[in-house]
């Protein structure tokens, strides 16, 4: 598990409203875990905790064996992130966006222009790197995004809700390469509110008001039925 994610006992308050109670979840590396919620349940601050945007006052979060309370720089250089809104520079192209976050982790010259290639092959967009960023469609934005979280070789992949906004198909691609990334060796996050992104295989954690009130591989959850009416039937009932 060192090289993965483990969460527990996390919890986290607005003042008197609570948004995440005890939560228990580990990623292996290697493994696509989707964590699904409705809107509202939580999931932004979980994101919000595990890349130290808010520091949570009870809980333990381990990222590839670093305590994040108490060795947060070596925890955080072995995150990529990619957040729900877009953050690009749409005036940049697409390989001077990549260096640009490649220096913020310490990488320049040669290595930083090789790792850029790199991570731009591994998405299917080595042909766009001299592109402006503004010429790219949504779904060439995002994996540009997921690209250059890749830049400094993290450990574990955050993605929070990451096809917003994208057609059916370019949903499908996006999912297909981060799966992908994941039999690579990743310990990948993904948030979202959509069932149809959860293959049978991977790992899953249903989250409902702040709470995980189901988790297992996907197969295993959905039973008999669909994914979408056992989600459903987890969130509504509860609601
Ligand atoms: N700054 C805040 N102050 C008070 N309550 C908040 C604040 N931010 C979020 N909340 C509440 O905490 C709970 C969890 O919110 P959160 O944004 O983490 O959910 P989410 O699953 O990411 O939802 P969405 O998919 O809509 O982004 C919600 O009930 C929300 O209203």
């Amino acid at each position: 598990m060192a090289e993965g994610l483990e969460i527990s006992g996390l919890s986290y308050r607005y003042g008197a409203k609570s948004a995440l109670d005890d939560i228990e979840l580990s990623v292996p590396a290697g493994r696509f875990c989707a964590l699904l919620g409705p809107n509202g349940a939580g999931k932004s601050t979980l994101f919000a905790l595990l890349t130290r945007l808010f520091v949570a006052r009870n809980g333990m979060i381990r990222i590839a064996g670093h305590d994040l309370a108490r060795q947060p720089r070596a925890a955080l250089a072995r995150i990529g992130v990619v957040f729900q809104q877009p953050t690009l520079d749409l005036d940049l192209t697409v390989r001077r966006n990549l260096l640009y976050f490649a220096a913020l982790h310490g990488l320049s010259g040669r290595a930083a222009d090789l790792r850029a290639a790199e991570v731009l092959e591994r998405l299917n967009m080595a042909e766009r790197a001299q592109e402006p960023a503004r010429n790219l469609n949504g779904g060439h934005r995002r994996r540009m995004e997921i690209a250059r979280a890749l830049i400094h070789r993290p450990a574990v992949l955050l993605l929070d809700e990451p096809t917003v906004g994208l057609d059916a198909a370019t949903r499908l691609a996006i999912t297909g390469h981060v799966h992908d990334l994941a039999d690579a060796g990743l310990a990948v996050l993904w948030a979202t509110h959509l069932t149809d992104e959860v293959a049978p295989g991977d790992q899953l954690a249903i989250l409902h008001r702040g709470r995980i009130c189901a988790q297992g591989t996907a197969r295993d959850l959905t039973g008999a039925g669909s994914l979408q009416d056992r989600f459903l039937a987890l969130t509504e009932a509860a609601a």
